[in-house]
């Protein structure tokens, strides 16, 4: 597998919660995540800025690796340490400019062509979802299982991979046993009961990720 065109991150990125607010994002860096993605919808790049510009801040005070979704030129603007970009996203995102400016990128993918066109872009890592079925996203596509997952982490070999969509506590030693390095999810702990006690069980199971 060839190397990143993009800033590296490590191998193994950990826990990466993926959430929809500032307020999340600095109760889980408080708690220890150092992986995180803010992933707000379909806003007007007006109404996401400050957020965006607060997330980056908490980001590089808890020396966390914070990627935005979607709203790439902004992540370029503030100096986010990444990007996550989904296959709709790269019909229209700038790519080069993103490679340019020093930010990680981490692409979206759900099947072999998808990854096939994601690895020709060279990012810094590729996400592999959905793994399960998830009740956070209308999906088009089929659950890859984990099968296909274990399938998609051998062709990848040392390249960075995270695995993604219905991933609860209990499934987490299943889809660690892929040798996946990373386990982004969103109900797991957004949804629980006691978010305080559930990632602090997630990130024991799954790490920090590497320096
Ligand atoms: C880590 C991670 N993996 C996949 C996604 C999904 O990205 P995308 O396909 O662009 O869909 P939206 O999140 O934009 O709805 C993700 N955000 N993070
Ligand atoms: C945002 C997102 N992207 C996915 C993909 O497969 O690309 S699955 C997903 C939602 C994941 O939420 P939960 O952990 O609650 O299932
Ligand atoms: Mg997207």
């Amino acid at each position: 597998m060839s190397e990143s065109a993009f800033s590296d991150v490590p191998k193994r990125l950990g826990l990466y919660p993926v959430v929809d607010s500032v307020e999340w994002i600095e109760r889980l860096l408080e708690a220890g995540v150092r992986t995180i993605q803010l992933r707000i919808k379909d806003k007007v790049e007006s109404d996401v800025e400050a957020d965006i510009i607060a997330a980056i801040k908490l980001g590089d005070r808890y020396n966390a690796r914070l990627f935005i979704n979607d709203y790439w030129q902004l992540a370029i603007k503030h100096r986010a340490y990444g990007v996550h970009l989904g296959q709709e996203d790269m019909d229209v995102a700038n790519l080069d400019a993103i490679r340019d400016a020093g930010l990680r990128l981490g692409l979206s993918t759900h099947d072999n062509m998808e990854m096939d066109r994601a690895l020709a872009a060279r990012p810094s890592y590729i996400a592999l979802g959905h793994v399960f079925p998830t009740n956070t996203k209308q999906m088009p596509s089929a659950p890859q299982g984990l099968e296909q997952l274990t399938a998609h982490i051998k062709t990848l070999g040392d390249y960075p991979a995270v695995a993604i969509g219905g991933i609860s506590l209990e499934r987490v030693p299943a889809v660690l046993a892929t040798g996946v390095g990373s386990v982004a999810l969103v109900s797991a702990i957004t949804q629980a009961a006691n978010w305080q006690t559930a990632t602090a069980q997630l990130l024991e199971l799954v790490g920090a990720g590497d320096e």
